[in-house]
């Protein structure tokens, strides 16, 4: 809808007299805050000067801890109000080039007042801090822009709902404090601003959406009802961009209760990290903790075993040749990650109630302390009624109340006197000193020669027990290894708790692999998981309470066994778990196979689901290709936004294909696509394809251990492009050869889908299946 020229002239200088009263208060603030630093820095340099130190009866020392607190609370008001300047001023700084993106017209209903909104990244209140110039995109009314259309409408808020009439939905570009485009709108954010936004080229940091959030976005955005919400969408929807702005909200709505290190969001991998970081300050936030499943398994488990980690284990799994052990491997990955092995793992806590628990004897210099059986017997001598962690707690006190008698015996022992005899001067000099510590300052100490000998003795003996006591107040003396290795030695327990007379498929090949693995103090990636999860059941769970919101991306690619270790690690959290079924390329990823069996983990009840099926990042022509690949893919809805068809190139020599590609790189480069990628399956062909055209061409090598995307041309191995995007795609070989394997569809679309503006796949012989039965309609074939 256009708008006259004197809408225009109006709109521009509304928005010249609000960019001078942001420009004052920019410098307002920046006086405020250059003074209340300067006080800050003079108040800590200067805090003992003012502070009155007297010590000498107990009238002064009351005088000094008065002094003391009143100079703390100058200095921490004068802190809070400089880390409120400097907020303010953050925001004043973001809203000077681009005040609003937004103004809507709102009349309540019964009011006879037409109230007209602006919507901006942050509020603005005038001079006297009576009227809104700028609304937060996240105030309730601001809802109203996304959701709602011109005529009779409504939105909520902590009050109640508010209705009324929308007389007018507006859009604005302004760039610079200048008015670029303006135009009117119904109910969905202009197509127009999407078609402009999507065609800029790709970046290598995410960028924040507010300005063209979508009606079903915001619904994921502002959710706030559900423990679980369960976010469903095609490739390029706007999962992680919805996700990122709803974190965003939540720190806005509850701003006096959370704080950005109250939530955490579990990334694919450590590079994505660092994509999606920049998000979040774009919007004036602090940012989120950031973690990957991975590392948080690296962190329980790394200093126990040598650990496979998802890549590695995806790299075997993408091997070309299918022989006997990846079919082992496979159903290994399968069994273990299924719901049934959930099961296994439960019904055995409740089955080592009464039987079966193993502990791992205490020793010291080569002599029993507690023997296992004496451990066992114990445990089995609590009621047991009493659950098994707490059974572990009262054997902890236990055996340290069994450790203290021991150590007293030992004080008498003839290698103590030996220690003493070889205290050299200065250990006696230390020991001296750390036993009238301990004495609490008492003067005679070392008075006597038998009390000499007896504190000395207590404190070598302690000294070298306290590795002992240390391994029993973690709980090392249960051993977990043993317990998980049970399952794969003894096969009638494993009926027993799997309620199962068959065992699982190539039952004893994973069985002898695993154990061999345990022995070697090696963890595959489907084994770290229920190995944790046992533990903690037996030994109580370390949970996390201060974490309030987790945000799970990629959600398809995790086992139904990490949803629940999640769910247990963060018992306050409401969780909400993004993700896309037709991208779950790991091979565990099979056993979640719709986004409903996410609803068991906090039951339907307290669980939404909202899908999003319009796809955004890549062109008509490109999601129509890839769509096709993938059955029901005529439910994903490409925006409309025109480009290439996809290109198919067939050689048949590598060398030629490697000269083909080169070219293709450079006529992208000057085309002015800076940002793209060689997508290859693994990270060997990776790493040969790098060697082949680094000297050719300008790449960047990205590998499990890059730190962040930089802009360029990149080689890449297939799943570390998870979640990211590029300007132009080149798939490096799209051959039937490399992607023919049902289970590696997924996988094949996932690279494809990253692309947003061209998507280039070459192929040393002929194309995969994958490409050839989408319809040669959708694709331009090169021979
Ligand atoms: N409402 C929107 N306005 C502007 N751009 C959008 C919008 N929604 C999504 N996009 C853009 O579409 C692209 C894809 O978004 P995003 O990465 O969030 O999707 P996704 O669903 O997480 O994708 P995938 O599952 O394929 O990784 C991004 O460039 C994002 O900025």
């Amino acid at each position: 809808m256009g708008t006259s020229d004197q809408e225009w002239r109006d709109e521009q200088h509304r928005v010249d007299e609000v960019t001078t009263k942001v420009t004052r208060r920019i410098e307002k603030l920046q006086r405020e805050v250059g003074t209340v630093r300067g006080d800050v820095v003079d108040l800590r340099k200067e805090f003992w000067d003012e502070v009155r130190v007297n010590f000498s009866s107990s009238d002064d020392l009351g005088e000094t801890s008065t002094s003391l607190r009143q100079q703390s609370q100058v200095l921490s008001e004068r802190e809070r109000s400089h880390l409120q300047s400097s907020e303010s001023l953050k925001k004043m700084k973001l809203l000077v080039r681009s005040p609003y993106f937004g103004r809507i017209d709102f009349e309540e209903d019964g009011s006879n007042n037409n109230e007209t909104i602006y919507l901006g990244i942050a509020s603005l209140l005038d001079d006297d801090d009576e009227e809104f110039l700028v609304y937060d995109w996240r105030a309730p009314v601001s809802s109203l822009y996304y959701d709602g259309a011109p005529g009779p409408t409504s939105y909520d808020t902590p009050m109640g709902e508010i209705n009324g009439e929308m007389k007018l939905k507006r859009q604005f570009v302004i760039r610079n404090a200048q008015i670029d485009v303006m135009f009117d709108t119904g109910v969905t954010i202009g197509d127009e601003l999407l078609q402009q936004v999507l065609s800029h080229s790709a970046d290598n940091q995410m960028k924040s959406i507010v300005a063209t959030i979508q009606k079903e976005q915001n619904a994921v955005i502002r959710n706030d009802k559900s423990r679980m919400l369960v976010v469903q969408g095609s490739a390029g929807s706007g999962k992680t961009s919805a996700a990122l702005q709803r974190v965003a909200y939540l720190l806005y709505k509850y701003r006096a209760i959370l704080k950005a290190d109250q939530v955490l969001l579990f990334s694919p991998n450590p590079l994505f990290n660092s994509y999606v970081s920049s998000v979040l300050p774009e919007l004036g936030e602090e940012n989120m903790q950031q973690t990957t499943f991975q590392a948080y398994l690296d962190f329980r488990l790394a200093k126990e075993f040598e650990l496979e980690d998802i890549f590695t284990q995806m790299e075997t799994m993408l091997q070309t040749d299918e022989g006997h052990s990846l079919e082992v491997k496979r159903a290994s990955i399968n069994f273990k990650s299924s719901p049934a092995y959930i099961e296994v793992i439960t019904r055995y806590k409740g089955y080592l109630e009464s039987r079966g628990m193993m502990f791992r004897p205490i020793q010291f210099q080569g002599r029993m302390i507690i023997s296992s059986d004496t451990m066992k017997e114990k445990f089995y001598s609590f009621e047991p009624s009493v659950e098994l962690a707490n059974r572990i707690e009262l054997m902890r006190e236990w055996m340290l109340k069994e450790l203290s008698v021991f150590a007293k015996k030992e004080r008498e022992a003839a290698w103590v006197d030996n220690q003493i005899d070889l205290l050299s001067a200065d250990e006696y000099q230390k020991a001296y000193t750390h036993v009238r510590r301990k004495q609490h300052k008492k003067k005679d100490t070392f008075d006597d020669y038998e009390k000499e000998r007896d504190l000395l003795a207590r404190m070598i003996v302690n000294e070298w027990l306290k590795p002992v006591r240390k391994w029993i107040k973690r709980k090392r003396f249960v051993d977990a290894k043993g317990l998980y290795r049970e399952l794969f030695l003894n096969n009638e327990l494993l009926q027993v708790v799997s309620g199962q007379s068959s065992l699982p498929v190539f039952w004893d090949e994973i069985s002898e692999i695993t154990v061999a693995d345990l022995k070697k103090g090696k963890l595959s990636y489907e084994d770290a998981t229920p190995y944790l999860y046992l533990q903690e059941l037996v030994k109580g769970f370390q949970t996390n309470s201060a974490i309030r919101y987790v945000f799970i991306d990629e959600v398809q690619d995790y086992a139904p066994f990490q949803l629940e270790y999640l769910k247990r690690l963060f018992p306050r959290a409401r969780m909400t778990a993004l993700g896309d079924l037709n991208q779950g390329i790991y091979a565990h990823a099979s056993v979640l196979d719709s986004m409903e069996s996410l609803q068991q983990l906090y039951g339907p009840q307290q669980t939404e689901v909202i899908s999003l099926i319009r796809s955004y990042r890549s062109t008509y022509e490109i999601v129509d290709f890839t769509r096709s690949m993938m059955p029901g893919g005529e439910r994903i809805v490409p925006f409309n936004r025109q480009g290439d068809k996809p290109i198919v190139v067939i050689e048949t020599d590598r060398d030629q294909l490697h000269q083909k590609i080169i070219e293709d790189i450079k006529a992208l480069n000057d085309q002015g696509y800076e940002h793209t990628a060689i997508i290859c399956k693994t990270l060997m062909e990776s790493e040969q394809v790098y060697e082949a055209l680094k000297d050719h061409l300008t790449l960047k090598k990205v590998t499990k251990t890059t730190p962040s995307f930089v802009k360029g041309t990149l080689v890449i191995p297939s799943y570390l492009a998870k979640g990211v995007e590029f300007d132009a795609v080149i798939i490096y070989n799209a051959s039937n050869e490399l992607y023919a394997r049902e289970s590696e569809r997924k996988l094949f679309y996932t690279v494809c889908t990253r692309a947003m503006h061209l998507l280039h796949m070459y192929s040393l012989g002929e194309p995969s299946h994958f490409i050839t039965d989408v319809g040669s309609e959708k694709y331009v074939l090169i021979n």
